[in-house]
């Protein structure tokens, strides 16, 4: 039996993702940019893996071409799936302490450092991770 990308028993895609963290507990979301699907949400750092790419690699890839730095060194923290109109997506998410440069807009997307974030709107599969950071936050000594 064939499927296509759009079907809901199709493999889902695998997306890396980074939440750049400051010492203070800020972390960094971006907007989507016009062409996107979604254009206009925000979102964590980061996207699609590529075939034969590990997600660590996907992972540095996608934020030097988005942000322009180097991820020193990331420690996975949770997968999340979602399936959308437009694709099923499973997310492997990834917490950044450690990083070389400035994140800057290579994208000409808008970006926001955040504590208890308050853009919107949040892509769908990014909304429990709110939460999460917010315990995570409280677990490390910081308020949420
Ligand atoms: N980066 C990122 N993607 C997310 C998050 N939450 C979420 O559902 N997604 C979804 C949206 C997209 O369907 C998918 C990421 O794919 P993308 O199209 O942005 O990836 P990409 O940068 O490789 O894009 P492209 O080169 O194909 O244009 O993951 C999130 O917090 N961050």
């Amino acid at each position: 039996m064939s499927t296509t990308s759009n079907s809901p028993i199709a493999s889902p895609v695998n997306v890396a993702v980074g939440i750049l963290m400051k010492p203070n507990g800020d972390v960094l979301l971006g907007q989507r940019p016009a062409g996107k699907p979604m254009a206009g949400y925000w979102e964590f750092p980061g996207g699609k893996v590529e075939p034969g790419e590990s997600f660590f690699d996907a992972l540095k890839r996608e934020l030097l071409e988005e942000l322009g730095v180097e991820i020193a060194s990331a420690e996975p923290w949770c997968g999340i799936e979602h399936q959308y109109a437009h694709a099923h997506v499973r997310l492997h998410i990834y917490i950044c302490r450690e990083w070389r440069g400035e994140p800057q807009s290579l994208e000409g997307q808008a970006f926001a450092w955040q504590g208890s974030v308050g853009v919107e709107p949040l892509l769908p599969a990014a909304i429990p991770m709110i939460e999460w950071l917010d315990e995570l936050r409280s677990e490390i000594g910081l308020a949420a």
